[in-house]
């Protein structure tokens, strides 16, 4: 079973990045080529209900699967990356996460209205690095379709945070 291939592989670093976070390591997973291909296969099998125009996939873990989950899902990718690496205008968002502060953003061209965007991360935690890039999509006038994670930390409450958005959250491994 998938959960638990991905709950044998992810590694625990205790303190990292500061003292008192449990980090879900996840580039164990990367060591093993099977295991991401079925990753990959997973996170789409999650969807195959949900209307997707979009994969959006967040820096930098959102990187490693989004483009494969994409290609998989036959639909473009873009990326939500952290301020200042995109060359075009962008529009910005800042927000709070487990373990400090930061600012995404997206090239202001990246949807056309309308579209219906999957938000792909490796892991939810507290749930404010997806409101924040649930913002950018709302202000392109775009529509959030789903949230897809490999991994989501239920203990810190971000599926409760996301209930206002209303849209299904998918993981595969929980806990
Ligand atoms: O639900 P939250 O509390 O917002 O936390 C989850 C976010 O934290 C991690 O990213 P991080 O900001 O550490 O950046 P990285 O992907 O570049 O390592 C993770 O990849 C998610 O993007
Ligand atoms: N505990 C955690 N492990 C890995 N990534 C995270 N992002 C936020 N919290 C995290």
């Amino acid at each position: 079973m998938i959960e638990s291939r991905i709950k044998q592989t992810v590694r625990d670093v205790h303190d990292f990045p500061t003292p008192g976070i449990i980090f879900k390591d996840i580039t164990p997973i990367l060591k093993d080529p099977a295991l991401c291909i079925d990753i990959t296969a997973a996170l789409a099998r999650q969807l195959s209900n949900v209307e997707i125009d979009v994969v959006a996939g967040i820096e930098s873990r959102g990187f490693l699967f989004g483009p494969s989950l994409a290609q998989l899902l036959n639909v473009p990718f873009i990326p939500i990356r952290k301020a200042g690496k995109l060359p075009y205008k962008t529009i910005q968002e800042s927000y709070d996460l487990e373990y400090g502060s930061a600012t995404i953003e997206c090239h202001q061209d990246a949807l056309l209205k309308g579209q219906r965007v999957l938000i792909h991360d490796d892991l939810l935690a507290t749930g404010g690095t997806v409101v924040a890039a649930s913002k950018l999509i709302m202000h392109m006038e775009a529509t959030v379709a789903a949230y897809s994670f490999i991994i989501s930390l239920d203990f810190l409450n971000g599926r409760t945070r996301l209930k206002p958005y209303g849209n299904e959250v998918f993981s595969l491994a929980s806990y």
